[in-house]
């Protein structure tokens, strides 16, 4: 474990225009745990994410990566920084000019000094070991969508990195794909010592991978424990969570 955390929060306010959607957030995440975002739909888990790698700057406070301040500092050593760090995107995001071989190997590319050869094998092995090794050629429309997530993560995952966030990996995969998902992250986190950030709706992924978990309700973070300390939890926006129903509407949420 490091001193600092991989992943620091401290007093992050963050949202869109004028209006922040989460205030108040102090998070840690240390190597070697994975981490489940909850929360109601709107109620600004992806917002947090896009904080955490860079994409949305907060209002107020900093998001410390590998103890390093990533909004202060310039954008070559973000650049450093974020070369450590995997994104799996919500919807896969992979780039639909490419084929599924360059989608693999565009953070070797963009990120490292590393020779073509090298990241060509490095994109191969990992699309092996996700078992859609055979599909390099083919065009992400191309693909299905069990296929695309994996590719997806065989992107995310490339370069090893020590930190892998990941929004809403299982969304719309079939029971057995949303398991190699699981097990994929689990070797990351076991094998490589990665931390993951998962923000997910798929309670069975929080009951199941989660060391962790990490409650959004009413622009703050509610709650924060085990899956099965937060399953007893008594919070009426908690429990709505676990047991998967309307979640009612915090004092001073939306
Ligand atoms: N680009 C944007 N510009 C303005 N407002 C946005 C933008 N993206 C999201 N929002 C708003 O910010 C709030 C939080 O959105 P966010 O996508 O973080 O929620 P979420 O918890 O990830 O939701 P879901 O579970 O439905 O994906 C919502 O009210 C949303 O409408």
């Amino acid at each position: 474990m490091t001193a600092s955390g991989l992943v620091e929060l401290r007093d992050v306010a963050v949202g869109y225009a004028e209006s922040p959607v989460l205030t108040g957030i102090d998070l840690r995440i240390d190597a070697g745990e994975i981490v489940c975002i909850i929360g109601a739909s709107g109620s600004g888990k992806s917002t947090l994410l896009r904080a955490m790698v860079g994409l949305l700057e907060p209002a107020a406070g900093a998001v410390h990566l590998f103890g390093q301040d990533l909004y202060a500092m310039r954008r070559r050593s973000r650049g450093r920084v974020l070369s450590r760090v995997g994104v799996l995107f919500q919807n896969d995001a992979l780039f639909s000019s490419m084929s599924v071989l360059d989608n693999v190997m565009f953070p070797g590319r963009k990120l490292t000094d590393l020779p073509d050869e090298v990241i060509h094998e490095l994109a191969l092995i990992e699309l092996a070991r996700l078992g859609v090794d055979a599909l390099p050629e083919r065009m992400p429309q191309e693909i299905s969508g069990g296929q695309a997530k994996r590719v997806a993560l065989a992107r995310a995952n490339v370069l090893a990195p020590e930190l892998i966030f990941c929004d809403e990996p299982t969304a719309s995969l079939d029971p057995i794909n949303a398991a190699v998902l699981g097990r994929e992250l689990m070797r990351l986190r076991d094998d490589q010592g990665s931390a993951v950030v998962l923000v997910t709706h798929n309670m069975e992924v929080v009951r199941t991978l989660s060391d962790r978990t990490v409650v959004i309700a009413a622009g703050g973070i509610r709650a924060a424990g085990t899956a099965s300390a937060l399953e007893r939890s008594e919070d009426p926006q908690v429990k709505a969570l676990f047991r998967m129903e309307p979640v009612p509407r915090a004092p001073g949420g939306e």
